[in-house]
């Protein structure tokens, strides 16, 4: 075999191990200054990241604390302050502001038992540790990114958070009543109060939760711990039309505002979905008066207070229509109550080569001290850049696009202190600390490194772009160009044509982003070449590059996935016959037609929770609408099945050209998987055994549409090396 593929799964297996060793960088918090006797300032940074134990076979989340020695414009000195800890249990935690205090909502199991406590700790002494599962005022806490938040009173006297609608005890009608109880003691007041609550007839009522990664968060609702008063309490006043979320304490802590999600009539899947209904409200704490602050018209997220208390920039884009659009960045005026639109949506980037705004959640902090401008980490075509945005002028500049990193992540700014992660495909994630320059300067951001991590030399990336041919160009939306990033081996041997992986990704509505991939890195340490294709309908290129896919799906994103294929394949690096196609979800779509509609031109595929028929996953996806609109369809609550409207999904679905297919398909499934649903995956599946063509289907229980868990990241990576080796040398 003339090639320098590693083969031997021992060998494969060493290289994942060694890989995925390297943590990524999931949050940071800077402290508060300190000013030392002698006048020097610094700063405490607490950074969590997440690494794959593939012994444990979980993600372990440990933190890790670092000094910054600083004078309030430009970093002195900086170091680590002590070795990693691993933080298990914690579901949620944040230091007050002034730094005096800090609270965890910890999870753990007593007696057998999941218990949840909301914990206050001041220096070295654990204050309270309030036992929120006993106090019954509401269930679990929510500790998404959706929905959860944990936040300190600007006073410091309150905690508001997000759990879980208390449900009443439900029993049957054929319980038997407890014994009558012999003496009224408080415990059994209490026993008897709930046997009063408890409801008959509601055991197996059905509540609808929010979908794919929000399994069983149905009803959330705004809490509020009275610290000096040890009291929860929840919030009254939100509308019951809807679900509130990523709350804050407003100004003065006269009350809170937050995202209220419509969920009338029925909720839909919200996770990668911005484009749900949404407002911001405000809900007053003394008379409990809700106030709708924005349209009601639109999606919002990532609501985010100024420092100065007097305005809130969020993200706004249109309801419906693709999943993930251009968003608007707004801005809402505390006192003249005004919205008003700082970046508008960007249909077509212009000559500043800025192409809009595709964040779906802005960093915890994302203001400038001076409470002028916004710092935004979004990509940028197949970058993720830092974009700093004057909210007076609605200017956007970028602090990163000269680098030759590929992927800025904005964790956190304070006092202009940014804490940033950023990689590379051959370079894993850093750790790095800058100061916003001052408003209106030239000076370029000062970046210092507080965890470096070394460039693999073996590892050569860069970025093509492609034109399609005018046969595919798309008449409603003319003259746009596409992308894909090219990862391959930095030394070849002589003589040696590289295999190729074809890597579409899902979404459709999403983009491959100059960033560090476990997945290509090891394939491309192990000899292979990954293409990785951000096709027309990718996020990062305007608007109408968006729009241009729905209702072309099956046909203008597999023509430029082929169309990119085939302009790498015209030199002589890769080795036509040694091509294999790999993909998720869309991706997995993609891979699927691929190799219907180029029969033979594949010689392995792998599709993890493929859509292969969009007519019958409409009925089984927690995105119903996301069918439609992709399928070229306007989506209401109340659209029914409709056999002109099945019949264009199905011409429009791999699965209609699987009497086509030659190739070996290795399908990996996600048991919990709410979003594209494992019967599309088996539906294929079976289509591919009726027909003898190779196929082999890989079940992964407790896994959903990720398949993040490590025991299916892991077992997957080596299965699908594996596969493709097999099929592409045989
Ligand atoms: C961009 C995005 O995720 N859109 C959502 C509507 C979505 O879940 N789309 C899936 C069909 C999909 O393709 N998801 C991709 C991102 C995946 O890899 O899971």
């Amino acid at each position: 075999m003339n090639s320098q593929v590693v083969t031997n799964p021992e060998d494969i297996a060493r290289l994942y191990r060694e890989l995925s060793l390297f943590p990524s960088l999931s949050r940071a918090d800077v402290g508060p200054v300190v000013t030392s006797q002698y006048g020097g300032k610094y700063s405490n940074i607490y950074t969590e990241w997440s690494q794959r134990d593939l012994d444990r076979n979980e993600n372990v989340n440990f933190c890790r604390q670092y000094i910054v020695f600083h004078d309030d414009k430009s970093v002195v000195y900086s170091g680590a302050s002590g070795n990693c800890t691993e933080i298990k249990g914690e579901l949620q935690s944040k230091d007050s502001p002034s730094g005096d205090m800090k609270a965890v909502v910890r999870e753990c199991t007593i007696k057998g038992e999941d218990k949840q406590f909301l914990e206050i700790w001041s220096k070295n002494i654990k204050m309270k540790s309030i036992n929120l599962t006993a106090l019954k005022k509401h269930g679990k806490v929510y500790e998404d990114d959706q929905f959860g938040c944990l936040v300190w009173s600007h006073s410091e006297t309150h905690l508001l958070y997000v759990a879980e609608r208390k449900r009443p005890k439900a029993k049957s009608f054929f319980q038997s009543e407890s014994p009558e109880l012999s003496s009224i003691g408080d415990e059994e007041e209490t026993v008897r109060r709930e046997e009063k609550e408890t409801v008959k007839g509601e055991q197996f009522v059905f509540h609808e939760d929010w979908g794919e990664g929000l399994v069983g968060k149905s009803c959330p609702v705004l809490c509020v711990l009275d610290i000096e008063g040890d009291n929860v309490s929840v919030l009254e006043g939100v509308p019951d039309n809807i679900s509130p979320g990523q709350a804050f304490w407003a100004p003065g802590d006269t009350g809170v505002v937050f995202v209220g999600w419509l969920h009338e009539p029925f909720r839909l899947g919200l996770k990668f979905c911005p484009n749900r209904s949404s407002s911001l409200y405000y809900v007053d704490l003394t008379g409990g008066k809700c106030e709708q602050l924005t349209s009601g018209t639109s999606a919002v997220s990532s609501p985010r207070l100024s420092p100065d208390q007097c305005r809130i920039v969020y993200l706004e884009c249109a309801v419906f229509g693709p999943h993930m659009q251009c968003s608007r960045l707004c801005m809402f005026d505390w006192y003249t109550k005004k919205t008003s639109v700082v970046v508008d949506m960007v249909n077509r980037p212009g000559e500043d080569g800025f192409t809009g705004i595709y964040s779906s959640q802005l960093s915890r902090q994302c203001w400038s001290a001076d409470s002028q401008r916004v710092i935004i980490s979004c990509p940028q075509r197949s970058r993720k850049d830092l974009l700093m945005v004057d909210t007076s002028t609605g200017s956007v500049t970028s602090l990163t696009s000269k680098s030759d990193v590929g992927s800025w992540c904005l964790l956190n700014i304070e006092r202009d202190l940014m804490v940033v992660s950023c990689s590379s495909p051959n370079c894993p994630p850093r750790l790095r600390v800058g100061f916003l320059p001052p408003r209106d300067s030239q000076e370029e951001v000062v970046w210092v490194t507080l965890e470096d991590s070394q460039i693999l030399p073996e590892i050569d990336w860069q970025i093509l772009t492609f034109t399609p041919p005018p046969e595919q160009d798309n008449s409603q939306y003319p003259g746009l160009d596409f992308e894909a990033l090219l990862i391959k081996p930095k030394e070849v041997k002589d003589g040696v044509k590289l295999p190729l992986i074809v890597t579409p990704h899902g979404g459709p509505h999403s983009v491959f982003v100059a960033d560090w991939f476990l997945y290509s890195s090891v394939l491309c340490r192990m000899g292979f070449a990954v293409l990785m294709v951000n096709y027309r309908g990718s996020t990062g290129y305007g608007q109408d590059n968006i729009l241009s896919l729905p209702g072309n799906v099956g046909t203008q994103d597999v023509k430029d996935v082929q169309f990119a294929v085939e302009s790498v394949l015209k030199g002589d690096e890769f080795d036509m016959q040694k091509v294999a196609v790999s993909g998720g979800s869309h991706g997995g779509f993609l891979a699927c037609h691929l190799i219907g509609q180029y029969p033979g031109f594949y010689k392995a595929c792998v599709s993890r929770n493929p859509v292969t028929n969009l007519a019958s996953m409409i009925g089984s996806t927690d995105i119903p609408d996301w069918c439609m609109v992709e399928a070229g369809f306007d989506y209401t609550t109340d659209c029914l099945p409709d056999p002109a409207v099945w019949e264009q999904m199905l011409n429009k679905s791999p699965i209609r050209y699987v009497t086509q297919v030659q190739t070996p398909v290795l399908l990996t499934l996600g048991e919990d998987d709410k979003r594209v649903p494992s019967k599309q995956g088996i539906e294929y599946y079976r289509a591919l055994q009726a027909k003898k063509v190779p196929v082999r289907l890989l079940w992964y229980p407790g896994n959903n549409h990720s398949l993040s868990k490590v025991d299916a990241e892991s077992d997957g990576f080596m299965n699908i090396a594996l596969w493709i080796i097999q099929h592409l040398w045989k």
